[in-house]
């Protein structure tokens, strides 16, 4: 199951090396991490992004390999964003001739840049973005500018104190003509002294949410006062503009200017099932060290695990992570198919892209973050402790909500793709994630089948009621959208339908590419089987969940509602005997998961107990203030007969 989790036997072991590599180092200790004050907590991420990257070059360490250490070394840092937003966003909207420029400066770590898209006064608007990009021909240069407060740069991970360039959109000026937003190169500090260069303000916003978690980021805050840079710092491989004062636009389409964050959101997704697999991890464990009730004759009380309210809460986020991987997988290799086809000027597929890594970014990171803090719920009192390890998870995670795209925004993007795809149902076939839609008539008079709860065992039954209940929720949305007589007005009115048709045809591409994911050669005794029982609980789990919806638009009984959940409780049994077997193929360490209550070994309680003493408030057995605020209290004399 570790090899399947991982994807090979090559990165397990690759992966499992770097883990090791980590957990191994000092430096790399962070358990302290959650008491320390913002300045001393951030310089402590640059002594260890600044080691990771001693051992990237003294170990000759490869891309890949590099990639999992900055995993494992598990803080954000100002490198997430130059290697995960400035490289790529230079790599896919840069000419040939600016790539040759800057990588190997980036690569090198010449320089260090991050993503300036997001302002104070809009992030999801990108379009609304007021940062000025005026173009000069006299002196063939642009003139970056911050004409307003909003106009400020808001957010960029790595901005407020670590980097010496950042990658500005603004909106491009050519000849008083404005040309929608483009990115920029832009260096912000000297690379001397990094003093922040003539005209620009750079700075970082403050404290973030819950104690250390991304506060080790420096988001941060910068204004354009007439900067000056070359022509040739725009990336151009989009749209152009001449010595001459030219605009012109290449065969690309515009839209690849927002690539970067298809990029991203793809990356999101496979993240969304590290962090959600900790936490279950670390729940999973702790229940099944943990016993409540149930002693008889004196002998051990029950684990908590063999709760049916714990396992119906716990396995489905056991299994939503192992759906979540290989949906991620499979976004990957859709990301990697579109990314050729650009390179080919193929982009047919890049509106599926974009809806794919959208829907699913907003999907899987909305469960992750619910799903941290369901951990922490199931981990009782102990889970609110910081050494449980959930707490500063949750904190980091939850932001994901929001970058790289809001959530529901997201969904709105998704819905905008499904109304058109039902749109040309007349005259065009769907095709890849929307092929079902190509059904829609069977889709639509088909009721399904099932008669028992063995029923529901059976992909076919499961992925017929997915498409079943998606295509019916995006052909009433159709229909409700047809009686405006103003489309944008109608979709601004039925935006919350909307959103959860896009929610059904998301879930489906999970449901479906776990199930493709079992039509594999899986090697190992019993892999294949544990995981169609995993694929089963995250299906018929997300059918009871939302089983409104499946009623709502008439596919399924009320009674074959119930035969779902019947065989979901059945299939919970199943999990029971592997449930830490299956957590284990994780193979974290004990130094990624930071968590006392997941602790390979089980050893919770003495841990705890050993941790505890290592608060500073116990350094002394009297608390520093005790004289001064407490004991007078205690002595005071009270003179009123009713105190
Ligand atoms: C090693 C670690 C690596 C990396 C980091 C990993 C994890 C993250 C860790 C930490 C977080 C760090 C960084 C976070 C960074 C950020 O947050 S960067 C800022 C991100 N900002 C957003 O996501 C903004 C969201 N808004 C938008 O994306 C868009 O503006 C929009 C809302 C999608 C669209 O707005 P609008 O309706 O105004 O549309 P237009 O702009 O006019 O576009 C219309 C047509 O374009 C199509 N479209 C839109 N987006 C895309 C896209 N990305 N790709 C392709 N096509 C796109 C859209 O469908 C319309 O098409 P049409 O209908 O055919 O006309
Ligand atoms: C930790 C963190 C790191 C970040 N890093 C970066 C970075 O490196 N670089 C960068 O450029 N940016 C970064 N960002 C900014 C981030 O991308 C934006 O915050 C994000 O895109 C959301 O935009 P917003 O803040 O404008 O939200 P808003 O759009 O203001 O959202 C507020 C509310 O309005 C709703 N809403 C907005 N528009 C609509 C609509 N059309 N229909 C219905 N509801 C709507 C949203 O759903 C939400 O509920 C970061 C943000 C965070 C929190």
């Amino acid at each position: 199951m570790k090899v399947a989790w991982a994807g090979s036997r090559e990165t397990l072991e690759l992966s499992d090396r770097m883990a090791k590599l980590v957990a191994n180092d000092p430096v790399f200790e962070k358990f302290t991490r959650p008491m320390l004050g913002r300045k001393e907590l951030f310089k402590n991420t640059l002594r260890k992004a600044a080691h990771g990257w001693k051992l990237i070059v003294d170990l000759r360490l490869t891309e890949e390999e590099a990639k999992w250490l900055r995993l494992y070394i598990d803080e954000p840092a100002y490198t997430d964003l130059h290697w995960g937003m400035f490289i790529p966003a230079i790599e896919g909207q840069g000419t040939e001739e600016q790539k040759k420029k800057w990588l190997p400066l980036a690569q090198k770590m010449k320089i260090i840049g991050c993503y300036a898209q997001t302002e104070l006064g809009h992030g999801s608007n990108v379009q609304g973005l007021e940062t000025t990009a005026t173009f000069d021909p006299q002196a063939d240069e642009f003139v970056i500018h911050s004409p307003t407060l909003t106009s400020s740069k808001w957010w960029p991970g790595g901005l407020g104190k670590a980097s010496t360039h950042a990658l500005v959109y603004a909106r491009l000026i050519v000849g008083g003509e404005f040309h929608g937003v483009h990115g920029f190169i832009v260096q912000l500090r000297s690379l001397e002294d990094h003093s922040p260069l003539p005209g620009i303000t750079v700075g970082d916003i403050g404290l973030k949410f819950g104690n250390g978690a991304y506060n080790t980021m420096d988001n941060g805050v910068l204004r354009f006062d007439h900067v000056r840079i070359p022509r040739n710092q725009m990336l151009m491989r989009v749209s152009q503009v001449t010595k001459e004062g030219k605009y012109m636009q290449s065969d690309v389409p515009r839209q690849l200017i927002y690539g970067t964050m298809v990029y991203v959101r793809q990356t999101i997704v496979v993240d969304a099932s590290k962090a959600l697999s900790r936490a279950v991890c670390i729940a999973t464990r702790y229940s099944a060290v943990r016993r409540q009730f149930g002693s008889r004759n004196g002998g051990p009380e029950t684990q908590v695990i063999d709760y049916k309210t714990q396992q119906s809460r716990l396995f489905p986020l056991l299994a939503s992570a192992y759906a979540f991987r290989f949906v991620g997988e499979w976004l990957k290799w859709l990301y990697m198919d579109v990314k050729q086809r650009l390179e080919a000027n193929d982009f047919s597929t890049l509106p599926e892209a974009h809806a794919c890594t959208a829907g699913l970014k907003s999907l899987t990171t909305t469960a992750t973050a619910d799903g941290i803090e369901e951990c922490r719920k199931l981990c009782g009192g102990h889970g609110y402790l910081v050494s449980s390890g959930l707490p500063e998870l949750f904190a980091v995670y939850i932001p994901a909500c929001t970058y790289e795209g809001d959530n529901v925004v997201l969904l709105l993007q998704v819905a905008r793709f499904i109304v058109k795809t039902v749109s040309e149902l007349g005259y065009k076939q769907p095709v890849g994630t929307t092929a079902y839609m190509g059904r829609v008539a069977t889709l639509m008079q088909n009721n399904c089948a099932v008669r028992t709860a063995e029923d529901w065992l059976n992909p076919g039954a499961i992925v017929e009621a997915f498409e079943a209940r998606a295509a019916r929720m995006a052909v009433a949305c159709g229909r409700q959208l047809a009686k405006f007589e103003n489309p944008e007005e109608g979709f601004a009115e039925l935006a919350s339908d909307l959103v959860e048709a896009s929610v059904a045809h998301c879930q489906l591409i999970v449901v479906s590419k776990f199930i493709e994911k079992l039509q594999q050669d899986i090697p190992g005794k019993g892999v294949k089987q544990s995981l169609e029982i995993l694929c089963y609980v995250y299906a018929l789990f997300l059918l009871h969940k939302h089983q409104g919806d499946f009623l709502a638009v008439g596919y399924l009984t009320p009674k074959q509602a119930l035969l779902a959940n019947d065989q979901l409780r059945t299939l919970y049994s199943k999990v029971r005997p592997n449930a830490i077997a299956l957590v284990d193929s994780f193979n974290y360490t004990d130094h990624y998961l930071g968590s006392i209550l997941g602790r390979y070994d089980g050893n919770v309680y003495p841990k705890l107990y050993e941790a505890a003493w290592e608060d500073p408030l116990n350094d002394s057995d009297v608390a520093d203030g005790f004289h001064q605020y407490v004991q007078p209290i205690l002595k005071q004399k009270l003179h009123s007969a009713k105190l």
